[in-house]
């Protein structure tokens, strides 16, 4: 087995609010990314994946408080410090692809100018070859030459995705971390753009794709981590989940079948606060399947942590 190029273990953020609270935003997040490879991790608005993310970039707020750990190589990302973080880790070996690639821009500045700084900070490259450069980088994500020249609001929805890219390749990161990085462009945009960000994953460089759009995630993932009010539910081979014998949990199930074209059910009800998590499955009341054993937290076992899985995912074999 090789060494992942990520590997986080009982991952958990929870915030302190005032009043003594507290928000239990990510609980016990164990997963692996293996080289080259891309896993999205899905799931409905404000189940965590952003601040899943965060912690990966050591950059949760002051009130966050992390257990577990997130290994890159030997560094573990949430007790290293802010100087490690910002000098070895962000651009270097995480490379990040903005959720809104226009405000991530500086506006007052043209596309090559910012290639040209970012490749001055972590490729060390000088003139004169940094102008070469910026065009060889802004060329890796496609963005065309001639619009090299723009400021970022001169840019269309695409264009401004694609220069957030390059600026995210240029330190030839391992990992790529693209949180929700299709939020707002249209479908046809969305698959480009996803399109795109495949092209750059593979061989020496993974992905964690961040989205609650399963389209997207069915267009580029191989492996799937499904989300719900802070926990992963559901982590399998991103064939299975979409084709055949398809999603084994419940709740990943139901937002497969939302999907206009499938089912187009909603799951009925909402998800708990994660202020005030429930005491077992978080699920269990808007599941058809709960019953007493839900009372417990379900372990991730055998792909799902549920307590009553769907029964022909788990005949068929898993991956
Ligand atoms: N600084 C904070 N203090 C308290 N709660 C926070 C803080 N930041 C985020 N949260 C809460 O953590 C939870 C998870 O938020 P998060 O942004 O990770 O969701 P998400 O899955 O990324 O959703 P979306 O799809 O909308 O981006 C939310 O309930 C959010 O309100
Ligand atoms: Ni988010």
């Amino acid at each position: 087995m090789t060494v992942p190029v990520l590997s986080v273990q009982g991952l958990s953020v929870r915030f302190r609010m005032r009043g003594g609270g507290h928000v239990a935003a990510v609980t016990d997040a164990t997963f692996d990314l293996a080289a080259g490879e891309c896993l999205a991790l899905v799931g409905e608005s404000g189940c965590g994946k952003s601040v899943l993310a965060s912690a990966l970039l050591g950059l949760l707020p002051q009130n966050a408080e992390t257990a577990g750990s997130a290994l890159l190589g030997d560094t573990d990302l949430l007790t290293a410090d802010e100087r490690t973080l910002a000098r070895t880790v962000r651009g270097r070996r995480v490379g990040l692809v903005p959720q809104s690639p226009a405000a991530h821009l500086t506006p007052v500045r043209t596309v090559r100018s910012q290639l040209e700084e970012t490749l001055r900070e972590l490729m060390g490259v000088r003139r004169p070859r940094l102008r070469t450069a910026a065009e060889a980088a802004a060329e890796r994500a496609a963005f065309p030459a001639g619009h090299l020249d723009r400021y970022p609001h001169e840019l269309s929805g695409g264009l401004a995705q694609r220069a957030a890219t390059a600026l995210a390749l240029i330190g030839d990161a391992p990992l790529l971390l693209a949180d929700e990085p299709t939020t707002g462009l249209d479908r046809d945009l969305v698959e480009r753009t996803v399109d795109e960000l495949k092209r750059h994953v593979g061989d020496d460089r993974s992905m964690l794709l961040i989205t609650h759009d399963l389209a997207a995630a069915e267009r580029i993932a191989d492996r799937v981590a499904v989300m719900y009010a802070g926990r992963v539910v559901e982590l399998t081979d991103a064939e299975a989940f979409f084709g055949t014998p398809g999603p084994a949990h419940p709740y990943a199930r139901g937002l497969l079948n939302a999907l206009p074209e499938r089912e187009f059910t909603p799951i009925p009800g909402m998800p708990p606060e994660l202020s005030a998590l429930p005491e077992g499955c978080a699920f269990a009341a808007r599941c058809g399947r709960a019953d007493e054993a839900c009372a417990v937290v379900p372990a991730l076992t055998g792909g799902a942590a549920c307590h009553h899985p769907h029964v022909d995912v788990l005949e068929a074999p898993r991956a």
